[in-house]
């Protein structure tokens, strides 16, 4: 009998405990349990208050209100909040949710629970208002955790506007144009190259990526060292091989904002040193073709002006964490000061392309992976013949329906470019300025105007060398170009 009890009461407990943790759970006596925790906690607790104004004491906009109302607006516990607003976010599917006016938010940090109000005080009929957000800690918790709680604040703030905001391309002004915006304008910078769209020795690729990434984990390291943290590239190589796409790849890398500087804009020295002083951190600094505008004597800025630039002596003191990357189609002609290591921390080699390169460029942009013409066209480019990856590239474009279609156009173009020799000149940029005497652009609107000719027809080498002017007889070796100096690159 005693056992039957026995096993009749284990049985009723668990189902006890079952029935009140349902009943608990759905309806809203949790809640209301919960409070009243809240509650006795806070008769028992002598607590401290913290406010955080929209506006400082000059009327300015306080940086830390806005750090502050993304890190409530981002805490999950939002989603228990009583009142709670909801807006429409960038993009169509995205909802955000946004703390109601005096509307209390709870957050837990080391162990600490803290209440956030979003507190709005109105002067008049909806117009003018106080709004700050208004922290309570407990006495007890205070010491031990609000400073690094205002720094998680910090972090997470940061972490959450890097992920939201759109990258910006900046170009500079002329010293006399604009007064009002200053000597930068920005438009959205919407590069779509990434690492993975560039056609480039895997290795190399690979030491390139990590090298950007040991940099921006370094500033301890930079800053012990008692160097400005920056890191300067030189990206060199023929015209259409990848340079600047490469810079529009490594900005959606490291999710920097790039500042492209035109050197026949800056009138001198002092003018260079001031638009580096209007830089941000977390930015790419850029001079395209840094050979042609010395070599051309296209810049009114010094030697001794462009190493000071390089070595970012003015930008220690004003925000680090950049990198500048500077273009050239040969650094033969470059005085060695220019290029020693410090000044420039790693060059990078942009080749013509080999048979690897075509390979993932043909993969790329017709999404073939092997093809019965491949061999045909690793031949070719053993031979010796190549071309640059933007002239490969045009042709598979062109010639996108049709993978054969396009293989068979390369390996004309290939052929030909073999049979008919070397075509010299130095590269342009197909988006070269009226001001440079020689001018290749891309035919007008090739895709939308003349579009079904161009891909009825195969292009044939003299037209992609009218056209583009960057076919090359160059023997292709596998690029050999991350220069390794041993002290380049920090471990
Ligand atoms: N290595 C590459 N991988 C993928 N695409 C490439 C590569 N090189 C060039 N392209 C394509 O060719 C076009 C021109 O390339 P890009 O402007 O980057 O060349 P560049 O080296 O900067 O030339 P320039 O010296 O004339 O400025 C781009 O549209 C790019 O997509
Ligand atoms: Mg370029």
């Amino acid at each position: 009998m005693l056992a039957v009890n026995i096993l009749l009461i284990l049985f009723l407990i668990p189902c006890f405990l079952f029935l009140v943790r349902f009943i608990l759970y759905r309806t809203a006596l949790i809640l209301v349990l919960r409070k009243w925790a809240n509650w006795m906690d806070d008769r028992i607790h002598v607590h401290q208050y913290l406010k955080v104004a929209e506006l400082n004491e000059n009327g300015q906009d306080n940086e830390f209100y806005r750090r502050v109302f993304l890190y409530i607006n981002s805490l999950p516990s939002i989603e228990d909040s009583n009142f709670t607003n909801l807006f429409s976010g960038k993009k169509s599917t995205d909802i955000i949710l946004s703390l109601d006016d005096n509307q209390v938010i709870q957050d837990e940090f080391l162990g600490a629970r803290v209440d956030w109000v979003n507190k709005v005080e109105r002067f008049d009929h909806g117009g003018v208002c106080n709004r700050s957000f208004l922290l309570r800690i407990k006495k007890k918790d205070k010491r031990r955790t609000l400073r690094p709680y205002l720094q998680h604040i910090h972090t997470v703030s940061d972490d959450i506007e890097q992920r939201r905001s759109e990258l910006k391309l900046f170009i500079n002004n002329g010293p006399s144009e604009n007064p009002i915006s200053g000597r930068w304008r920005s438009v959205p910078f919407t590069h779509h190259s990434t690492l993975d769209t560039i056609a480039m020795d895997a290795d190399l690729k690979n030491k390139v990526k990590s090298d950007l990434e040991n940099f921006i984990k370094s500033q301890n390291y930079y800053h012990k060292m008692g160097r400005a943290w920056k890191r300067n590239y030189l990206l060199y190589g023929p015209s259409g091989t990848g340079k600047s796409s490469f810079i529009g790849a490594m900005a959606n890398f490291l999710n920097y904002d790039v500042y492209d500087i035109d050197l026949s804009r800056v009138s001198d020295d002092s003018d260079l040193k001031l638009l580096l002083l209007q830089t941000s951190s977390r930015s790419l600094i850029v001079i395209e073709d840094l050979d042609r505008l010395i070599n051309e004597k296209l810049t009114t800025t010094t030697l001794s002006g462009l190493l000071n630039f390089m070595d970012g002596i003015v930008n220690s003191c004003c925000g680090d964490e950049k990198i500048m990357v500077f273009t050239m189609n040969s650094k033969e002609q470059i005085d060695p000061a220019m290029l020693r290591p410090g000044r420039i921390d790693v060059h990078i080699h942009f080749p013509y392309c080999d048979f690897n390169s075509f390979k993932y460029l043909a993969n790329n942009y017709l999404g073939v992976k092997e093809h019965k013409l491949f061999p045909q066209v690793e031949e070719i480019f053993h031979s010796g013949a190549t071309m640059s990856p933007a002239a490969i590239g045009e042709l598979m474009i062109v010639n996108r329906s049709s993978p054969s279609r396009a293989l068979k156009s390369v390996i004309t173009a290939l052929q030909s470019n073999g049979t008919e020799g070397k075509i010299g000149g130095k590269g342009k940029r197909l988006s070269d300025s009226a001001s440079s005497p020689l001018r290749l652009e891309p035919p007008p609107h090739a895709e939308e105007t003349g579009g079904a000719n161009w891909k009825d027809s195969v292009p044939g080498a003299k037209e992609v060398r009218k056209l583009y002017g960057l076919l090359r007889l160059k023997s292709c070796k596998s690029p050999s170009s991350f220069d390794h100096d041993p002290g380049m690159i920090e471990r």
